[in-house]
């Protein structure tokens, strides 16, 4: 898979047409996210939008509720045949466990839509997760537990800063799927990003995708920020 494969978009705008506008003009892009902004006000009907134009969607919901009202909604999630959908790990493991049957019951073993959880907001810090949220172990364990408890509960993978992929991908395996948000080229705005990385080390540290956004979509140019990256990956 080439390196723009493996780069996903998302789509935080508010309406359809923003968001297809921005499809359109990238048609080098092959795999898009949705998330809340989006899907908020437009509705499923533009995840139907995007795979009729033969684009991979990651639906980023970020699910966190009790296990019947999650599962419900991956089993609404399925229908609609998204490539990955999120919830959050901190569900819980009866949680987890009733999502990733939802998705088997409407889709067959080994579903088409991969469930991935999140393990730690990119946007945190250990400052944030030591004296905010009042969690005692450090940041780096806790993503790896969260990790885990995934892949325990049968998930094919998790969303991670780039800073915990290597050890991610050391203790899960090379087959549990790593989705790195918080990736940052050199020349770009942080924004609220706190653990973020560069393009190539977030691949070198065992990412098997990245999600970038305003770096690509709020740059003057777009097509050539995307452009950019991929040469800055592939050295
Ligand atoms: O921990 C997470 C989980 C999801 N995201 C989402 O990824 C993109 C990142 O956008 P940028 O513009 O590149 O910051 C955004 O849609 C988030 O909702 C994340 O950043 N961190």
């Amino acid at each position: 898979m080439s390196i723009a494969d493996r780069i996903i978009v998302p789509l935080d705008v508010q309406t359809r047409q923003a968001a297809l506008a921005l499809v359109d003009f990238l048609p080098q892009v092959s795999f898009w996210k949705v998330g809340l902004e989006l899907f908020v006000s437009e509705g499923p009907q533009i995840v139907r939008e995007l795979k009729a134009r033969h684009k991979r969607v990651f639906l980023d919901l970020k699910l966190h509720d009790i296990p019947n009202t999650v599962a419900g909604a991956c089993r609404s999630a399925a229908h609609l045949n998204v490539d990955l959908l999120t919830l959050h790990a901190t569900g819980g493991r009866r949680a987890l466990q009733d999502a990733q049957a939802a998705l088997v019951e409407v889709q067959g073993e080994n579903p088409q839509t991969r469930l991935i959880a999140i393990t730690l907001l990119t946007s945190l810090n250990a400052r944030d997760l030591a004296f905010d949220l009042k969690v005692p172990i450090e940041l780096p364990q806790y993503a790896l537990e969260m990790a885990l408890l995934a892949r325990d509960c049968g998930l094919p993978g998790a969303v991670c800063s780039p800073h915990e992929a290597a050890q991610l991908r050391e203790v899960c395996g090379p087959d549990f799927l790593l989705v790195c948000p918080g990736v940052r080229p050199t020349w770009a705005a942080k924004g609220d990003q706190q653990r973020a990385m560069s393009p190539a080390e977030a691949f070198k540290a065992g990412a098997n995708y990245l999600v970038i956004g305003r770096p690509i979509t709020t740059a003057p140019d777009p097509a050539i920020a995307f452009q950019r990256i991929c040469e800055e990956v592939d050295g």
